[in-house]
């Protein structure tokens, strides 16, 4: 269920450094990566008079391909440099360049503004006299493209180290860095192109791919399908919009354990006044889902602690995070969904990346961790982790985190694997909600998994 590779900056050194091993050199990559950002450059935005900015780097050395090959099409280019290149391959490209070039601070604006100052080596916050020219470029241009990364981005973290221009496309070249996917970085990209320039990566992080979800076949039945128990605490809403979600992805038995018998929601869900020990004693449950709504009195502290101790699959969310606060490493690799807040208080202040902190939180709790935001990274005790493509902010509203669980719970009682599972409900959830689009409720997600299902078939 691997999607694409995601290199940090390091790795994509070292996965060039095998290429040009083989006797490829610098400079036929570099004319490969000028090469697909021209070309997607001029599909993109066509006969434009261009500006094109370029940095001391093999970023800046990408630009001076960019420039030579779009006035070979005719167009008006101009180049901007922030002073000479420094490396050998760049120079090279200095040389081939047969136009002026001139200096970044006073340079005029054009239409399209082309951002090859620093990509994968930017290694601290851009000074102003970079940032500031570059941002006056910006606003002025009508089209903003970056080579590989917007300059003012930390490759590995997503972080900002520049003035946060938003552009209308980004070509990442051979292959897609973290910043390309981690906020606050990956709300800057615009449209998203991957430049292949034959350089293959290979990485245990990936962004989260369309799940390959096979629709039941005639051997199956509810309970090979996946049985589903929620446990109702405190507020049961959410403990139902779990259930739902659970049905509605794909599970083929759902039960709602608890008392608020008969408060809403479909005939098809089972609801018992029984203890959860008793229900989940039964072998045929798939996954125990404990957490939505559960409330963190000693009765929702009783409820977690059967759940732990029943040794079904677990989906443990929101208020069972919070009750599990402190504890160690859990047994039978639970899967762990908390948001930022939920995430510290269970895991405390971490250092790095949210792909560091999640990997760090799934190898000490031995749990697939699942850290939700506007870019939900997945990770695994193992190592592996994926992140998600950008999902609509619109859901950043109540509930959505409850449907999120159950579709996690679906999967995993199907039988996937608690990594691949967490992966495919975040797909799932992710899909649903842009097909719900503007305006969304949790309930609308639920509405829409049927279609989000039927394109994983
Ligand atoms: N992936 C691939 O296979 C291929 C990748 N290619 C391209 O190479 C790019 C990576 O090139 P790169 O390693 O030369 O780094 P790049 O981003 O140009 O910047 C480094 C320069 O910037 C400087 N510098 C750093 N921070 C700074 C700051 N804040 N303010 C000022 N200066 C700063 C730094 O100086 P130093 O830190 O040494 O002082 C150094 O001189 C990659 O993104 C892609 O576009 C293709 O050409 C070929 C195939
Ligand atoms: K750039």
């Amino acid at each position: 269920m691997n999607g694409r590779p995601i290199l940090t900056a390091a790795e994509t050194r070292a996965a060039e450094a095998a290429v040009f091993a083989t006797g490829v050199t610098v400079e036929q990559a570099m004319e490969a990566a000028g090469g697909v950002v021209a070309e997607a450059a001029w599909r993109h935005a066509g006969r434009v008079p261009t500006l094109v900015l370029c940095g001391p780097g093999n970023n800046g050395g990408d630009g001076y391909v960019i420039a030579r090959l779009l006035k070979a099409r005719g167009l008006k280019v101009r180049v901007a440099a922030s002073g000479e290149p420094k490396t050998d391959a760049a120079r090279a490209m200095r040389a081939r360049w047969d136009g002026p070039v001139e200096p970044l601070a006073d340079v005029a604006p054009a239409p399209l503004l082309i951002d090859a100052l620093f990509g994968t080596g930017l290694a601290r916050p851009l000074d102003p006299a970079i940032a500031a020219p570059l941002e006056r470029l910006a606003k002025a241009a009508r089209l903003r493209i970056a080579v590989d990364l917007p300059s003012g981005v930390g490759t590995d973290d997503g972080a900002l180290l520049g003035p946060g221009i938003a552009y209308e496309m980004t070509v990442a070249l051979a292959v897609l860095k973290p910043a390309h996917r981690l906020q606050p970085a990956a709300a800057l990209m615009g449209r998203l192109v991957l430049g292949d320039i034959d350089i293959p990566g290979a990485s245990k992080l990936v962004e989260i791919a369309r799940p390959h979800l096979p629709a039941p076949g005639p051997a199956d039945h509810k309970y090979t399908r996946g049985h589903v128990v929620v446990a109702e605490g405190a507020m049961p809403g959410a403990a139902l919009l779990s259930a739902m979600a659970a049905q509605r992805g794909g599970a083929g038995y759902v039960t709602l354990a608890g008392r608020a018998t008969g408060q809403g929601g479909p005939a098809a869900i089972v609801r018992r006044d029984a203890p959860l020990g008793e229900i989940l004693a039964d072998d045929r449950v798939g996954v125990a889902l404990v957490g939505p709504g559960l409330g963190r009195d000693a009765a929702a502290r009783a409820l977690l602690d059967v759940a732990l101790a029943a040794g079904r699959p677990l989906v443990l969310d929101a208020d069972a995070l919070v009750l599990l606060a402190g504890s160690g490493a859990l047994s039978g690799m639970p899967i762990l969904t908390p948001h930022e807040g939920e995430f510290t208080k269970l895991f405390g202040e971490l250092p790095g990346s949210r792909i560091d902190r999640a990997r760090a939180a799934a190898e000490r709790s031995r749990a697939v961790v699942v850290l939700k935001g506007p870019d939900t990274v997945v990770a695994a005790p193992d190592g592996r982790a994926a992140i998600a493509a950008p999902a609509p902010g619109w859901l950043a509203t109540a509930g959505t985190g409850d449907v999120l669980a159950g579709l996690i719970a679906a999967n995993r009682a199907r039988g996937l694997d608690p990594f691949d599972a967490a992966c495919a409900g975040v797909w799932l959830h992710g899909y649903a909600a842009r097909l719900a689009g503007a305006g969304l409720i949790a309930d609308d997600l639920i509405a829409h998994l049927p279609r989000a299902l039927e394109a994983c078939l």
